[in-house]
């Protein structure tokens, strides 16, 4: 009942095309229901006329013919400018709902994506909003409030023409109230059941979408294609299951009911039938029937929507769960830094607050000094950049960027000071250009040339037929992984941060492209303060400060000689990488 108020709610974005259509709709019932009417005055007449042998006056009935016409498109001109106006009207809402679930979702905690996969996520704000925009948004204008209203007009007007009939016909009500019980109890399962296919679709094609390569590489596309097999039956099982009950329950059956009801009334009629003289005018039998044959579409067609009505408040449920994560509280003071020196102050992490993955760790970094993080794979040297870049807030102790604490400030304004180059560095869809400006209209194409000039990616540039301008798509698939770095290497000088991190920078280059990078990068690191991601100790030798971390802890701390000279996990690492890379 709450998802279903929230869901009316929305409405209220919409509220005159709304109103306009559900009054244009109710026109167009209305005047359906009174058509009839007028074909019966025409019947009557020409019954009459002939009963009586008196001549059919045919201008009279050419008059009657035109306005039961009139009546006619009328109603369908309404139907149609109503079904207009409400599908504006609902696409209207689902779009801002969809906006909504949107926005709010880049404001969530990056903790809220850690155990959700991609295509569920995604499965909230595009299918589940479709699907309310169908089921609900549409559905509840445009067949739920306006069958209600023609099934009790329908009802009004048969009392009018036959009170006894009407009556009788109500009997039918408590009949269809257990129909749409039974409906509903026997469709929920299955519709519940379509859902979750629908979903693991979803998030399985993502996921394979996503690692496409991964697959190939492993040879893994029959097992994938097995699992996705299985799961496409999945949702074809229910649909079928679906398609069985939507035809014995809605239609079948109904028009079994309905000849039953049919076959009742003319019985009753011809009761009326005493001695050669109908109780009823033919003009009110043919009313009568074409009211029954009326009474079933709409009365149909909210049975069958209850269920999907149904569907449509789990979808509702769902992206409201979304709406309703609660937003990572965030700061509105910007940050400023003025140095870039960062200090962390007896940290203690985990993402899981029991586990912590970061312990007591204490060190200060300097502008203009690179730090070299190392140590075993789970050591713990992403995390201490998830705390830099304030995606996580430390349990313990606190993160300071020229002696500010960061939990005081915007986290916005925090990255927008840090520049970061990953291992498998990220294009977005646009140009070379625009990935390396992201945007930023103080980052003009000569400043863009520039930047790729520093990191010697000018040659290759200049090789594409658009140069700057050449158009990146599917993130970049179509540029080597060398090529995507010295992107992303540009991008970051452009940005000219005060902080630097190089996630395995290096590892994807080829011997004469690091050359180029290894030069850029010493530029570039000019004054400011650099952290390194390296598994390759060679890349860190130069480093003012290396902090070798293993489970979460500071096991040894200092430079590259230093280290060597303590003998001791450091060397040990670096003699084992050195005799790999030397055999
Ligand atoms: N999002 C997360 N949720 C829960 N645990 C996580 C998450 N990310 C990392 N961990 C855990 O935290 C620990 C430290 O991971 P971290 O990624 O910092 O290690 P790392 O040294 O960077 O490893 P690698 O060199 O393999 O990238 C590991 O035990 C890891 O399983």
């Amino acid at each position: 009942m709450k998802t279903f108020k929230r869901l009316l709610s929305y409405f209220k974005y919409e509220t005159r095309r709304y109103t306009f259509g559900v009054i244009l709709s109710f026109i167009s019932a209305m005047t359906a229901i009174y058509a009839p009417l007028v074909g019966k005055e025409m019947i009557d007449y020409v019954s009459e006329q002939m009963t009586a042998n008196s001549p059919v006056d045919f201008s009279l009935l050419i008059q009657q013919f035109g306005w039961f016409m009139l009546v006619t498109l009328f109603s369908s001109l309404c139907g149609y400018a109503s079904y207009i106006l409400l599908s504006y009207a609902s696409n209207g809402v689902s779009k801002r709902l969809r906006d909504e679930a949107f926005a709010h979702m880049q404001t969530l905690p990056i903790s809220y994506f850690d155990d959700k996969p991609a295509g569920k996520i995604s499965a909230r704000i595009v299918n589940d909003v479709e699907l309310l925009r169908t089921n609900f948004f549409l559905n509840f204008s445009n067949v739920v409030i306006i069958n209600v209203l023609t099934v009790i007009a329908i009802y009004v007007a048969l009392f009018f023409v036959s009170p006894q009939i009407g009556t009788a016909l109500l009997l039918l009500l408590p009949f269809f109230a257990v129909w749409q019980w039974v409906y509903i109890k026997l469709a929920a399962p299955i519709n519940k059941q379509w859902r979750e296919s629908v979903s693991e679709l979803n998030s399985h094609t993502a996921e394979i979408v996503q690692g496409v390569s991964i697959v190939q590489l492993f040879h893994q596309e029959d097992n994938m294609l097995a699992e996705f097999e299985e799961t496409n039956q999945t949702w074809l099982n229910t649909r079928l299951k679906s398609i069985r009950l939507d035809g014995s329950l809605s239609w079948d059956f109904s028009t079994f009911i309905k000849n039953l009801v049919m076959f009742a009334v003319l019985m009753y009629l011809g009761t009326r039938f005493v001695d050669g003289v109908l109780g009823f005018s033919i003009g009110t039998i043919y009313v009568i029937i074409n009211y029954i044959n009326h009474l079933f579409d709409p009365i149909l067609n909210l049975v069958r929507l209850m269920s999907t009505i149904q569907q449509a408040l789990s979808g509702g449920k769902r992206v409201f769960e979304l709406l309703d994560e609660t937003p990572e509280a965030d700061s509105d003071q910007e940050i400023t830094f003025k140095q870039g020196n960062v200090t962390f102050d007896n940290v203690s992490f985990g993402y899981n607050p029991d586990k912590p993955v970061l312990k007591n760790i204490n060190f200060s970094a300097q502008k203009g000094e690179t730090i070299g993080l190392v140590g075993h794979t789970g050591s713990g040297k992403s995390s201490i950049i998830n705390l830099l870049f304030r995606f996580y807030d430390p349990q313990n102790g606190q993160v300071l960027i020229d002696e500010q604490p960061l939990v005081e400030y915007n986290r916005e304004s925090i990255r927008s000071h840090m520049g970061i180059v990953l291992q498998e560095p990220y294009l977005f869809s646009g140009t070379i250009a625009s990935n390396i400006s992201m945007n930023d209209p103080r980052i003009t194409d000569e400043m863009v040339e520039e930047a790729l000039e520093k990191v010697g990616a000018k040659e290759f540039v200049a090789k594409l037929s658009k140069g700057i301008h050449e158009p990146v798509v599917e993130k970049g698939q179509s540029f080597s992984s060398g090529e995507r770095q010295l992107i992303a290497f540009a991008r970051t000088l452009a940005s000219n941060p005060k902080i630097l991190i190089l996630d395995e920078a290096t590892s994807h280059i080829d011997t004469e492209t690091e050359e180029m990078i290894q030069h850029a990068m010493e530029v570039v690191k000019e004054g400011r303060t650099t952290f390194i991601i390296a598994h390759r100790l060679s890349t860190i030798q130069n480093a003012n400060q290396i902090l070798v971390l293993d489970n979460g802890e500071i096991k040894e701390r200092g430079t590259h000689e230093h280290l060597l000279e303590l003998n001791q996990y450091y060397a040990e690492m670096y003699q084992l990488q050195a005799q790999v890379s030397g055999s």
